[in-house]
C-alpha cells in the first residue's frame, strides 16, 4: 500500500458566511521511497495540504490515508499513532534554543522510541556527524549558522528513521548554496533510509531533486513531471 493515498480530498475554513474552500478534490498517490516537490503560489494550498498529510490538522472531507491509517475520522491515537512515524522539518527549523544540538536531536529520539538515554545520545551523535556537524554537538543554536540549524533539524526529523518527511520551505531561509547542500543532504539520507520525503518550497533551484513534482493552483493540484519543468524553466 503507498504511503499516502488521497482521494477527493476537500478543505474549508471558516463557518458559515465566512466558510471558504481551500482544497478541491484533491487526488494523488505517492508511492514509497518517492521524492516529492510541492509549488505554487502563495495561498494556493501547499501548507494546508502538507498539515493534512502530517495528521496535523482534521480531515473534513474525503480520504486520506497516510502510512495505512485513514485519517478521515480518525481519533486523536490514531493522529498521534501517524505522527510518531513521520519527521517534520519546518522553515523555522523550531529548535529549542536552552538545548545543544545534540541535545535536540536526543529529545526527539527519547519521544520516538523506548531506549535508554545514553543509547539515545549516540543516536543523536552519529546522526549528528552524518549531516556534518560533528564538532558542533554541544553547540546552542544560536551559536550556529541558518544552514547549520537547518541541518540540526534534518537531523532530528530522521533520527528516528521515520517512513515519511514532511518539510515546508526547508531552504526558504538559505542562500543558494546551503541551500543545496541542505537538499543533498535530505536527498542521501532518504535514499539511506528508504523513506519518502515530501516537501513545499518556492525553490526552483532544488527542483531536480524531486522523483515528480506537484503544482498547485488555487487550491487544485496540477501535476508535472521533472522534465516538463525543467523545460520550462530553461
Ligand atoms: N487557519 C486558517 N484560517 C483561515 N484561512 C486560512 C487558514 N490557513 C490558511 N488559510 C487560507 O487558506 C488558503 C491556503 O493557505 P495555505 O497556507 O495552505 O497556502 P500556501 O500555498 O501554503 O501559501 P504560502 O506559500 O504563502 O505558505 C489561503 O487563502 C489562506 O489565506
Amino acid at each position: 500500500m503507498p504511503p499516502i493515498v488521497i482521494r477527493n480530498l476537500n478543505h474549508y475554513f471558516g463557518k458559515g458566511s465566512l466558510r471558504k474552500q481551500v482544497l478541491f478534490d484533491i487526488n494523488l498517490e505517492i508511492k514509497a521511497g518517492e521524492i516529492i516537490i510541492m509549488t505554487g503560489q502563495s495561498g494556493s494550498g501547499k501548507t494546508t495540504l502538507l498539515s493534512l498529510i502530517g495528521a496535523l490538522r482534521s480531515v473534513q472531507k474525503g480520504s486520506l490515508r497516510v502510512l495505512e491509517q485513514e485519517l478521515l475520522g480518525a481519533n486523536e491515537d490514531q493522529m498521534v499513532w501517524v505522527r510518531r512515524r513521520i519527521g517534520y522539518i519546518f522553515q523555522a527549523h523550531n529548535l529549542l534554543q536552552f538545548m545543544t544540538a545534540r541535545q535536540n536531536v536526543q529529545m526527539s529520539v527519547e519521544l520516538h522510541e523506548n531506549i535508554s538515554a545514553r543509547e539515545a545520545r549516540t543516536k543523536a551523535e552519529a546522526i549528528l556527524k552524518a549531516v556534518g556537524l560533528g564538532e558542533r554537538v554541544n553547540y546552542y543554536p544560536h551559536n550556529l549558522s541558518g544552514g547549520q540549524k537547518q541541518r540540526v533539524a534534518i537531523a532530528r526529523a530522521l533520527v528516528s528513521r521515520p517512513q515519511l518527511v514532511l518539510a515546508d520551505e526547508p531552504t526558504a531561509a538559505l542562500d543558494s548554496k546551503t541551500g543545496r547542500e541542505v537538499v543533498d543532504l535530505m536527498q542521501h539520507l532518504a535514499r539511506e533510509q528508504g523513506c519518502t520525503i515530501m516537501l513545499v518550497t518556492h525553490d526552483n533551484r532544488i527542483l531536480d531533486i524531486a522523483d515528480r513534482i506537484l503544482h498547485m493552483e488555487d487550491g487544485r493540484l496540477v501535476k508535472e513531471t521533472v522534465a516538463d519543468r525543467l523545460a520550462s524553466t530553461n
